[in-house]
Protein backbone atom coordinates (compact mmCIF):
# COMPACT_ATOMS: atom_id res chain seq x y z
CA UNK A 1 0.00 0.00 0.00
CA UNK A 2 0.77 3.35 -0.81
CA UNK A 3 1.22 6.37 1.84
CA UNK A 4 -2.31 6.41 4.07
CA UNK A 5 -3.92 9.47 3.43
CA UNK A 6 -6.26 8.85 5.96
CA UNK A 7 -4.33 6.70 9.42
CA UNK A 8 -6.23 5.48 12.45
CA UNK A 9 -4.83 4.37 15.20
CA UNK A 10 -6.07 2.40 18.08
CA UNK A 11 -9.19 4.45 18.24
CA UNK A 12 -12.06 3.42 20.77
CA UNK A 13 -15.45 5.03 21.29
CA UNK A 14 -18.85 4.35 23.42
CA UNK A 15 -22.30 5.32 23.91
CA UNK A 16 -22.43 5.82 27.56
CA UNK A 17 -21.05 2.70 29.08
CA UNK A 18 -20.99 0.65 25.84
CA UNK A 19 -17.69 0.69 23.93
CA UNK A 20 -18.85 0.39 19.99
CA UNK A 21 -15.20 1.13 18.78
CA UNK A 22 -12.52 -1.07 20.68
CA UNK A 23 -9.55 -0.67 18.72
CA UNK A 24 -10.12 0.20 14.84
CA UNK A 25 -6.96 0.49 13.43
CA UNK A 26 -7.26 1.67 9.38
CA UNK A 27 -4.98 3.16 6.47
CA UNK A 28 -6.63 4.34 3.50
CA UNK A 29 -3.63 4.73 0.94
CA UNK A 30 -3.56 7.68 -0.69
CA UNK A 31 -5.67 7.84 -4.12
CA UNK A 32 -7.38 4.89 -3.42
CA UNK A 33 -10.80 3.81 -3.29
CA UNK A 34 -11.36 1.49 0.25
CA UNK A 35 -14.78 0.08 0.85
CA UNK A 36 -15.35 -0.65 4.64
CA UNK A 37 -18.11 -3.58 4.74
CA UNK A 38 -19.06 -5.50 7.87
CA UNK A 39 -21.98 -6.64 9.11
CA UNK A 40 -25.23 -4.44 10.79
CA UNK A 41 -23.78 -2.82 14.19
CA UNK A 42 -20.40 -3.44 13.81
CA UNK A 43 -19.48 0.13 14.34
CA UNK A 44 -19.09 1.35 10.57
CA UNK A 45 -21.24 4.63 10.80
CA UNK A 46 -20.01 5.14 14.29
CA UNK A 47 -16.17 5.07 12.89
CA UNK A 48 -17.26 7.63 10.31
CA UNK A 49 -18.81 9.90 12.86
CA UNK A 50 -15.73 9.63 14.89
CA UNK A 51 -13.94 10.71 11.65
CA UNK A 52 -15.90 13.86 11.07
CA UNK A 53 -15.95 14.77 14.43
CA UNK A 54 -19.40 14.44 15.27
CA UNK A 55 -18.60 12.11 17.73
CA UNK A 56 -15.97 11.85 20.59
CA UNK A 57 -13.17 9.34 20.87
CA UNK A 58 -12.40 7.90 24.15
CA UNK A 59 -9.27 7.04 23.29
CA UNK A 60 -6.61 6.74 20.13
CA UNK A 61 -5.44 8.72 16.94
CA UNK A 62 -7.04 9.96 13.77
CA UNK A 63 -4.58 11.85 10.71
CA UNK A 64 -5.55 13.17 7.55
CA UNK A 65 -2.62 13.49 5.41
CA UNK A 66 -0.58 13.83 8.17
CA UNK A 67 -2.69 16.58 10.44
CA UNK A 68 -3.79 15.65 13.59
CA UNK A 69 -7.77 15.11 13.61
CA UNK A 70 -9.17 14.10 16.37
CA UNK A 71 -10.80 16.32 18.21
CA UNK A 72 -10.69 19.40 15.18
CA UNK A 73 -13.81 21.04 14.39
CA UNK A 74 -16.08 20.86 11.09
CA UNK A 75 -13.55 23.91 9.74
CA UNK A 76 -10.57 22.16 10.45
CA UNK A 77 -11.39 19.09 8.71
CA UNK A 78 -12.58 21.24 6.07
CA UNK A 79 -9.41 22.84 5.62
CA UNK A 80 -7.48 19.26 5.64
CA UNK A 81 -9.71 17.79 2.50
CA UNK A 82 -11.69 15.84 4.63
CA UNK A 83 -15.39 15.66 3.41
CA UNK A 84 -18.38 13.77 4.09
CA UNK A 85 -21.97 12.41 2.54
CA UNK A 86 -23.86 11.40 5.56
CA UNK A 87 -26.28 8.52 5.37
CA UNK A 88 -29.64 10.03 4.26
CA UNK A 89 -27.62 12.81 1.83
CA UNK A 90 -28.02 16.48 2.61
CA UNK A 91 -29.95 18.48 -0.35
CA UNK A 92 -31.79 21.75 0.53
CA UNK A 93 -34.90 20.20 -0.93
CA UNK A 94 -36.54 23.99 -1.79
CA UNK A 95 -33.99 24.97 -3.78
CA UNK A 96 -33.19 24.03 -7.34
CA UNK A 97 -30.29 21.91 -8.27
CA UNK A 98 -28.00 24.67 -9.59
CA UNK A 99 -29.12 26.63 -6.49
CA UNK A 100 -27.67 23.69 -4.55
CA UNK A 101 -24.45 23.86 -6.50
CA UNK A 102 -23.68 27.57 -6.33
CA UNK A 103 -23.96 27.66 -2.31
CA UNK A 104 -20.93 25.70 -2.29
CA UNK A 105 -19.04 28.23 -3.64
CA UNK A 106 -18.71 29.75 -0.40
CA UNK A 107 -15.86 27.03 -0.05
CA UNK A 108 -13.66 29.87 -2.51
CA UNK A 109 -14.55 27.26 -5.78
CA UNK A 110 -16.00 29.33 -8.27
CA UNK A 111 -19.61 28.55 -9.11
CA UNK A 112 -18.34 28.26 -12.47
CA UNK A 113 -15.77 25.69 -11.60
CA UNK A 114 -17.98 23.85 -9.01
CA UNK A 115 -20.90 23.89 -11.85
CA UNK A 116 -18.89 22.23 -14.76
CA UNK A 117 -17.70 19.62 -12.25
CA UNK A 118 -20.58 18.69 -11.40
CA UNK A 119 -22.55 18.36 -14.79
CA UNK A 120 -19.57 16.75 -16.16
CA UNK A 121 -19.74 14.00 -13.67
CA UNK A 122 -23.27 14.12 -13.66
CA UNK A 123 -25.15 15.19 -16.88
CA UNK A 124 -28.28 14.32 -15.95
CA UNK A 125 -27.87 17.15 -13.49
CA UNK A 126 -27.41 19.61 -16.12
CA UNK A 127 -30.84 18.27 -17.25
CA UNK A 128 -32.53 19.14 -14.15
CA UNK A 129 -30.73 22.25 -13.09
CA UNK A 130 -33.89 24.49 -12.72
CA UNK A 131 -36.16 21.18 -10.49
CA UNK A 132 -36.20 21.29 -6.84
CA UNK A 133 -33.82 19.26 -5.62
CA UNK A 134 -36.60 17.81 -3.23
CA UNK A 135 -38.76 16.77 -6.64
CA UNK A 136 -35.77 15.07 -7.71
CA UNK A 137 -35.32 11.14 -7.28
CA UNK A 138 -33.11 9.13 -4.76
CA UNK A 139 -30.54 8.28 -7.18
CA UNK A 140 -30.42 12.06 -8.35
CA UNK A 141 -30.44 13.48 -5.19
CA UNK A 142 -26.74 11.30 -4.35
CA UNK A 143 -25.99 13.12 -7.40
CA UNK A 144 -26.52 16.18 -6.04
CA UNK A 145 -24.90 15.18 -2.70
CA UNK A 146 -21.53 13.79 -4.22
CA UNK A 147 -21.75 17.32 -6.61
CA UNK A 148 -21.87 19.06 -3.21
CA UNK A 149 -19.33 17.31 -1.70
CA UNK A 150 -16.72 17.69 -4.62
CA UNK A 151 -17.14 21.34 -4.93
CA UNK A 152 -14.97 22.04 -1.70
CA UNK A 153 -12.07 19.82 -3.61
CA UNK A 154 -11.46 17.36 -1.15
CA UNK A 155 -8.67 15.52 -0.31
CA UNK A 156 -10.93 12.14 1.14
CA UNK A 157 -14.28 11.96 0.53
CA UNK A 158 -16.30 9.83 3.21
CA UNK A 159 -19.64 8.25 1.64
CA UNK A 160 -21.68 6.53 4.18
CA UNK A 161 -24.04 4.05 2.42
CA UNK A 162 -24.40 5.89 -1.23
CA UNK A 163 -26.71 2.94 -2.14
CA UNK A 164 -29.47 3.59 0.63
CA UNK A 165 -33.11 3.09 -0.69
CA UNK A 166 -31.85 2.76 -4.32
CA UNK A 167 -32.02 0.32 -7.27
CA UNK A 168 -29.35 -1.38 -7.95
CA UNK A 169 -29.07 -0.40 -11.87
CA UNK A 170 -28.83 3.72 -10.48
CA UNK A 171 -26.08 2.26 -7.32
CA UNK A 172 -24.18 0.68 -10.26
CA UNK A 173 -24.29 3.79 -12.02
CA UNK A 174 -23.28 5.90 -8.99
CA UNK A 175 -20.45 3.55 -8.19
CA UNK A 176 -18.96 3.68 -12.00
CA UNK A 177 -18.58 7.75 -10.81
CA UNK A 178 -17.13 7.21 -8.02
CA UNK A 179 -14.07 5.68 -9.78
CA UNK A 180 -14.14 8.52 -11.96
CA UNK A 181 -14.16 10.86 -8.75
CA UNK A 182 -10.84 8.58 -7.22
CA UNK A 183 -8.90 8.70 -11.24
CA UNK A 184 -9.42 12.58 -10.50
CA UNK A 185 -7.14 11.82 -7.54
CA UNK A 186 -9.68 11.80 -4.58
CA UNK A 187 -9.24 9.08 -2.32
CA UNK A 188 -12.50 7.72 -0.99
CA UNK A 189 -13.71 5.60 1.63
CA UNK A 190 -16.64 4.07 1.65
CA UNK A 191 -19.14 2.04 3.72
CA UNK A 192 -21.44 -0.03 1.77
CA UNK A 193 -23.52 -2.57 2.14
CA UNK A 194 -23.71 -4.08 -1.29
CA UNK A 195 -20.55 -5.32 -0.82
CA UNK A 196 -19.78 -6.89 -4.55
CA UNK A 197 -20.58 -3.19 -6.04
CA UNK A 198 -18.29 -1.76 -4.15
CA UNK A 199 -15.46 -3.98 -4.30
CA UNK A 200 -16.20 -3.89 -7.94
CA UNK A 201 -14.61 -0.33 -7.77
CA UNK A 202 -12.52 -0.78 -4.96
CA UNK A 203 -8.74 -0.89 -4.73
CA UNK A 204 -8.97 -2.19 -1.37
CA UNK A 205 -11.28 -3.19 1.31
CA UNK A 206 -11.34 -3.58 5.14
CA UNK A 207 -13.79 -5.67 7.08
CA UNK A 208 -14.99 -4.42 10.56
CA UNK A 209 -16.73 -6.56 13.11
CA UNK A 210 -17.21 -6.18 17.02
CA UNK A 211 -15.94 -2.76 17.03
CA UNK A 212 -12.62 -3.56 15.09
CA UNK A 213 -11.10 -4.24 11.50
CA UNK A 214 -11.17 -7.59 11.21
CA UNK A 215 -9.41 -7.87 7.27
CA UNK A 216 -7.66 -5.93 5.01
CA UNK A 217 -6.52 -6.57 1.96
CA UNK A 218 -7.54 -6.29 -1.90
CA UNK A 219 -11.08 -7.44 -3.27
CA UNK A 220 -10.93 -10.01 -4.75
CA UNK A 221 -8.86 -11.86 -1.37
CA UNK A 222 -11.57 -9.96 0.63
CA UNK A 223 -14.12 -11.68 -0.97
CA UNK A 224 -12.60 -15.12 -1.10
CA UNK A 225 -11.68 -15.41 2.68
CA UNK A 226 -14.49 -12.81 4.62
CA UNK A 227 -17.62 -14.22 2.13
CA UNK A 228 -19.28 -15.22 4.98
CA UNK A 229 -18.80 -11.74 7.08
CA UNK A 230 -19.53 -9.23 4.58
CA UNK A 231 -22.65 -10.46 2.20
CA UNK A 232 -24.65 -11.59 5.32
CA UNK A 233 -27.12 -9.30 4.05
CA UNK A 234 -27.49 -7.95 0.54
CA UNK A 235 -24.76 -8.91 -1.94
N1 LIG B 1 -26.78 6.92 19.12
C1 LIG B 1 -26.57 5.68 19.59
N2 LIG B 1 -26.81 5.37 20.87
C2 LIG B 1 -26.57 4.14 21.37
N3 LIG B 1 -26.06 3.13 20.63
C3 LIG B 1 -25.81 3.38 19.34
C4 LIG B 1 -26.04 4.66 18.74
N4 LIG B 1 -25.69 4.60 17.45
C5 LIG B 1 -25.25 3.34 17.22
N5 LIG B 1 -25.32 2.60 18.36
C6 LIG B 1 -24.93 1.20 18.51
O1 LIG B 1 -23.55 1.10 18.17
C7 LIG B 1 -23.31 -0.14 17.46
C8 LIG B 1 -22.61 0.20 16.14
O2 LIG B 1 -23.53 0.93 15.33
P1 LIG B 1 -23.13 1.55 13.90
O3 LIG B 1 -24.31 2.25 13.38
O4 LIG B 1 -21.84 2.26 14.02
O5 LIG B 1 -22.88 0.20 13.08
P2 LIG B 1 -22.84 -0.03 11.53
O6 LIG B 1 -21.73 -1.02 11.30
O7 LIG B 1 -22.75 1.25 10.81
O8 LIG B 1 -24.23 -0.73 11.28
P3 LIG B 1 -25.27 -0.57 10.07
O9 LIG B 1 -24.62 -1.25 8.91
O10 LIG B 1 -26.45 -1.33 10.59
O11 LIG B 1 -25.54 0.89 9.88
C9 LIG B 1 -24.64 -0.82 17.31
O12 LIG B 1 -24.75 -1.80 18.31
C10 LIG B 1 -25.65 0.31 17.54
O13 LIG B 1 -26.83 -0.20 18.11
Amino acid sequence: MSVPILEVVDLHAAYGRIEVLRGVDLAVPKGAVMALLGPNGAGKSTLVKVICGQKAATSGDIHLAGVHLKGAGSDDLARVGLCTIPEGRSVFPNLTVEENLVLMSYAGVSRGAILDTAYSYFPRLHERRNQLAGTMSGGEQQMLAMSRALASDPALLLLDELSMGLAPLIVEELYETVARIAESGVSILCIEQFARTALKVSDYAAVMSGGRIVATGEPGEILDTMADVILGGAA
